[in-house]
């Protein structure tokens, strides 16, 4: 056995497990349900997601992360769609740092678990970023999706501004995948509007955040168009 396959048989050891939030209520989407409900290719986003996460090749347990409100719906809709994928079904909070700690609270492993937080309106994950996320983090204790700027970059306003160098600027995606210990000890931090992802809360405990291939074709699905895309690019992952 190479020294990289014993790594990732050792990360393979540990038990793994995906926290998917799907607590928010899509206000940008503007759509009459949350938008992970909404259908693409005739399939809820979120099945969609939960499915990346099951066909991944990767052994885990899935903690999905609903508002109470929409568990009953959320019922009706695996019934509806014979949806089977196991996964235990936890109450959501008020913003997306509550609806992850809801779900980590409901893990108990020990601390060498993977944990991997993915967003519900990210459907298009592949199962390379999904495995080298939990295998990176195996090694290094974290690992954050994130892609390169394709565009060029400014920091300022629209009166002055300054270029940024585009090869040092990432743009962050999900999974993000922690060993439990160091998530957990993250999450007793009282919340911070500052915390839009994992990593902004788990660096505020002096952890060096590490990077892992994401892909352009991992969108969040955050406004009205972004369906559209979608539908285009699972039919093209389809046919490949
Ligand atoms: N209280 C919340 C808020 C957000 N999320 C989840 O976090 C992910 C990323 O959030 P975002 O795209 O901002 O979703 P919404 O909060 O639903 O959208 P908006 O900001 O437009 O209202 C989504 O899967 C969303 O369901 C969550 O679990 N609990
Ligand atoms: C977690 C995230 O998807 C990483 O890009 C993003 O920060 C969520 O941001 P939002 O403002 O809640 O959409």
């Amino acid at each position: 056995m190479t020294e990289a396959n014993l790594k990732s048989h050792i990360s393979n050891l540990k038990s793994k497990h995906v926290i998917i939030v799907a607590g928010g209520s899509g206000t940008r989407m503007q759509a009459a349900v949350p938008k992970q409900f909404l259908l693409i290719n005739g399939l809820p986003v979120l099945m969609h997601t939960m499915l990346a996460f099951h066909n991944s090749g990767v052994n885990l347990d899935i903690v999905l992360v609903l508002h109470p409100d929409f568990h009953e719906y959320w019922h009706q809709l695996c019934k509806k769609h014979s949806f089977s994928i196991p996964h235990l079904l936890v109450a959501g909070g008020e913003t997306r740092f509550h609806s992850v700690k809801n779900g980590l609270n409901s893990i108990h492993g020990d601390e060498q678990t993977l944990i991997a937080v993915h967003d519900a309106v990210r459907p298009l994950t592949s199962a390379f970023v999904i495995q080298t996320s939990y295998n990176h983090a195996g090694e290094h204790g974290n690992a954050v999706t994130a892609v390169k700027s394709r565009d060029s970059v400014r920091r300022g306003t629209t009166d002055k501004s300054v270029s940024l160098l585009r090869d040092e600027i990432y743009l962050v995606q999900t999974p993000q995948t922690f060993k439990a210990g160091l998530l957990r000890k993250a999450y007793e931090q009282a919340f911070s509007p500052n915390f839009t992802d994992d990593a902004s809360v788990v660096e505020q405990t002096g952890i060096d955040i590490q990077l892992t291939e994401g892909s352009h074709e991992n969108i969040k699905i955050t406004f009205p168009e972004d369906i559209a895309i979608a539908e285009l690019l699972l039919r093209k992952k389809a046919t490949v």
